[in-house]
């Protein structure tokens, strides 16, 4: 028998789209099944002004496939010297949906985030004030802090003190990777949500270590203990408004990534809605894969949900590629290690 689901067309809250040519091959994967993503200003030089963020817009529009109906939801990265003004003005215009936060360091293309959280107070309080939403890229960058604890010691040392310092500062807590973490989201009332990745759903931290090192599944923050990933799953499938799909497909290309020194990042547009759809149906919670990908995010950044919809189908297993091929390299899709059968119908 085969089975179909239907679903508002999803979107995705937190994806990597590059430029150039990287953007050319990666954005046809993610415009195939989402009508919206918001998109990631790591760029090198980041996207830090408005004026930047419509040029980056430009060129993501000028980059789609023919007749792909797509729509980029802009961000603006921050750094100690964002110009609160210009924050507004990008924001009212409506080009802008959301500032992201990453501390110094933290993760790839980073090294123009913020280390003095007193000299971005002013962009926050602007931020509360017109209820843009701050996305946060949760780790410390403290070296003597061990990496597996990265995400639960900024909740205590950075996110809270913000969140008391700037209060009605909206927040997305971005790629929970923890228990701590969602416990976190859940405890923060109607200013915090947090984003869930695909692939932390699948992997712990042994499919990267294990026999042998997997530097596909290298991400930050890193996957954690099976004990997490089995919170991720429960919070992803349960139903709770508070938590919806950012992929965080994050593309380098392989040579990047199979390295002495590899990138950070995994690449699952291609597969996510088959990956997500196979989560949901072993969770028993196939009626909740909607909320999580196409009615939870829009609710949480005041937008409406998307009219469109499209058709899961579940039959014999998918063939889906290795890799992509991109002008910037060859780029391997996300291995769940298991075989997918839905696949999406329009
Ligand atoms: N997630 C990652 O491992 N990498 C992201 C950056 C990020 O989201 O932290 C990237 O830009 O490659
Ligand atoms: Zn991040
Ligand atoms: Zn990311």
């Amino acid at each position: 028998m085969t089975q179909s689901l239907t679903l508002r067309r999803p979107d995705d809250w937190h994806l990597h789209l590059r430029d150039g040519a990287m953007l050319k091959g990666v954005l046809p994967e993610s415009a195939r099944h989402f009508a919206r993503a918001i998109v990631m200003p790591n760029l090198v030089p980041p996207v830090v002004t408005g004026a930047q963020a419509a040029a980056y817009r430009d060129r993501i529009l000028a980059a789609l496939p023919e007749g792909a109906a797509f729509e980029p939801l802009m961000t603006l990265y921050l750094t100690e010297t964002t110009d609160p003004a210009d924050v507004r003005a990008a924001a009212v215009s409506g080009l802008v949906k959301a500032v992201k936060l990453y501390p110094a360091g933290a993760t790839t293309n980073s090294a123009s985030g913020v280390t003095n959280f007193d000299r971005v107070r002013e962009v926050l309080e602007t931020m509360a004030e017109i209820g843009l939403p701050l996305c946060v890229h949760g780790e410390v960058t403290d070296p003597a802090v061990d990496i597996f604890d990265r995400e639960a010691v900024f909740l205590d040392r950075v996110l809270d003190p913000i969140r008391r310092t700037v209060p009605g500062l909206r927040v997305v807590l971005e790629h929970v990777t923890t228990a701590d973490g969602l416990d976190y989201v859940r405890g923060g009332g109607p200013d915090i949500a947090g984003t869930l990745t695909t692939h932390h759903l699948i992997i712990n931290r042994n499919h990267i270590l294990a026999g042998g090192i997997r530097p596909h599944y290298y991400c930050l923050p890193v996957a954690k203990r099976e004990t997490h990933r089995l919170a991720l799953r429960r919070a992803a499938t349960g139903g709770e408004a508070c938590f919806f799909l950012g992929t965080d497909s994050a593309p380098h290309a392989d040579a990047a990534k199979e390295s002495a020194c590899g990138c950070a990042g995994c690449f699952t547009a291609t597969n996510t809605m088959a990956i997500l759809a196979h989560v949901f149906e072993q969770e028993g919670a196939l009626d909740r894969l909607e909320g999580f990908v196409s009615l939870h995010g829009p609710a949480f950044y005041r937008l409406p949900p998307n009219e469109a919809r499209i058709t899961l189908v579940k039959g014999g297993p998918v063939d889906m590629p290795a890799r992509i091929l991109t002008e910037a390299g060859p780029v391997t899709v996300f291995d769940p290690g298991f075989p997918l059968h839905w696949r999406v119908n329009g």
